[in-house]
């Protein structure tokens, strides 16, 4: 496995198997590694061959050749763990999904679920509520604090993040934001513990191996799933038949035959993982950026001092180009492996066989100095435009050019996105609001080395402005 195999074009570098690895036994982030030790490789034709999750894969950074990915969705076809790496717990945790799969499958799923998703009407109120709670626990945190560095903020974005999902599509309450130790919270986040170790996560063949901590990670995942689908069907058992909610039209779908009930239960957990966790990593980075840039910061709040609604919000220049740059420089999902191709392509001159892995690097592509020009790695909300046509439009065009794919793009893009934006422009309204946050003078944050994007560990210290 040193090397790739020898179909694999000749035409592209190798980037040298260790640099997989530099996450684990180096303290470099995975914004560094990228910077030091891949782009250097992918600058030189916008793909490389590159080790992950066990084999060799085609990773891409160059816009123009990720669109052509995405216009070719049945040669580069979505193939998800399930496929991948069917022996693992990441597998059994995640199951075949509407995010994974490819073509019948997926269309039976996105059929069913899109409605729910994409609506223009989610419960507004409800997720400033819930935005009002986490400033609350937040500052309440703070209060009395020994450690000067501030509070430890993830965890309480975790459970913001849950709970708002659990009511905004789910019909549920989680009492993520009533209790840290709710019990679909606890057992997911010890489940996590397990799944994102990065040494499964690069070599998950180490799965098919008797391992004890690996056994209780796979009854975990059985805990977790059986605790989600009890606590979603008995929370949701008195809404009214003809609900419009994801929850009630994903629960018609077993009813009537259209999932089997393997199929519910791995589209329920994908909703539920997806549907929180990239929320909030994208929350962290926020807090970072506006953290790190206090001006920024101010200029919002004097935006939000007086009342505001879903629109105000969204016709906000500054807060929009705010979440645009955030998206820009920390996407959540910084890169992704999981599409196969279907037979031998030509990638622009790259000759890739069948059955190769091939996948995508957001921090490559957002900061590709064609596209974004020499100053791509500084954070400038003002490149986005400076009206809300404008910014708008901007999103459209790098978005549809594949230089901007936070949420991927084509057919097979985000469709939690625009709940993802309401739900996060609402709790950075309502913190700007109540409270001022900074890091402690000397603080140095380092984002995770792998897996999800976000700052690791942030602490921030919070100024309670309503006090
Ligand atoms: C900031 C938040 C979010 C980010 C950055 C994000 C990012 C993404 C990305 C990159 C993909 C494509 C994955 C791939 O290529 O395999 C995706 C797909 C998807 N996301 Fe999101 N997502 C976010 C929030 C959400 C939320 C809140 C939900 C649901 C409640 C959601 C539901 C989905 C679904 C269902 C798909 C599959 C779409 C399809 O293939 O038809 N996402 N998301």
């Amino acid at each position: 496995v040193l090397i790739p195999p020898s179909n694999f074009p000749r035409n592209i570098p190798t980037i040298p198997i260790w640099v997989s690895f530099l996450g684990f036994f180096t303290p470099l982030d995975q914004l560094e590694i990228y910077s030091q030790y891949l782009e250097p490789y992918l600058q030189q034709h916008g793909a490389a061959k590159y080790f992950f999750g066990g084999r060799w894969n085609i990773l891409v950074k160059k816009p123009d050749l990720l669109s052509d990915i995405l216009k070719h969705e049945d040669v580069f076809a979505k193939s998800g763990n399930q496929k991948k790496i069917p022996y693992s717990v990441l597998a059994a945790f995640t199951g075949d999904n509407v995010i994974s799969a490819h073509g019948q499958a997926w269309k039976l799923y996105r059929d069913a679920m899109k409605p729910g998703l994409q609506r223009h009407d989610f419960d507004v109120d409800g997720i400033r509520k819930n935005a009002e709670r986490l400033a609350w626990l937040l500052l309440e945190a703070q209060k009395g604090l020994q450690n000067p560095r501030g509070v430890a903020v993830n965890p309480l974005i975790q459970r913001f993040a849950m709970q708002t999902l659990g009511q905004t599509v789910l019909g549920t309450d989680f009492k993520t934001l009533e209790s840290a130790t709710s019990r679909i919270h606890t057992i997911h986040t010890q489940l996590k513990m397990q799944i994102f170790k990065p040494l499964y996560l690069t070599m998950p063949f180490l799965d098919r191996l008797p391992i004890k901590s690996r056994r209780k990670a796979r009854a975990l995942v059985d805990e977790f799933e059986d605790e989600l689908v009890k606590t979603v069907l008995e929370q949701t058992e008195k809404l009214p038949e003809d609900d419009d909610m994801l929850v009630s039209l994903m629960k018609r779908a077993r009813r009537d035959g259209t999932w089997t009930e393997r199929q519910f239960r791995d589209n329920l957990k994908i909703v539920f993982i997806a549907g929180h966790e990239n929320v909030q990593q994208l929350l962290n980075s926020l807090l970072y950026v506006l953290a790190k840039y206090p001006q920024t910061q101010e200029q919002l709040r004097d935006e939000f001092r007086a009342d505001y609604d879903a629109e105000s919000m969204k016709s906000s220049t500054l807060l929009t180009s705010v979440l645009l740059e955030t998206l820009r420089l920390f996407p959540p999902i910084p890169q992704l492996v999981n599409r196969k191709t279907t037979a031998a392509v030509l990638l622009g001159d790259i000759p890739i066989p069948k059955d190769t892995y091939v996948g995508w690097t957001a921090t490559g592509a957002h900061r590709d100095t064609e596209a974004w020009g020499s100053n791509a790695d500084e954070f400038q909300p003002e490149r986005w435009g400076d009206t809300p046509e404008q910014v708008h439009g901007n999103m459209r065009k790098h978005t549809s050019k594949s230089q901007f794919i936070p949420f991927h793009g084509g057919r097979r893009a985000c469709l939690g996105q625009n709940f993802a934006m309401l739900e996060v422009r609402a709790v950075v309204v309502e913190l700007l609001r109540t409270s001022r946050w900074r890091f402690e003078e000397d603080a140095t944050v380092k984002f995770t080395p792998g897996g999800l994007l976000a700052p690791m560990g942030m602490r921030l210290v919070f100024e309670n402005l309503k006090a």
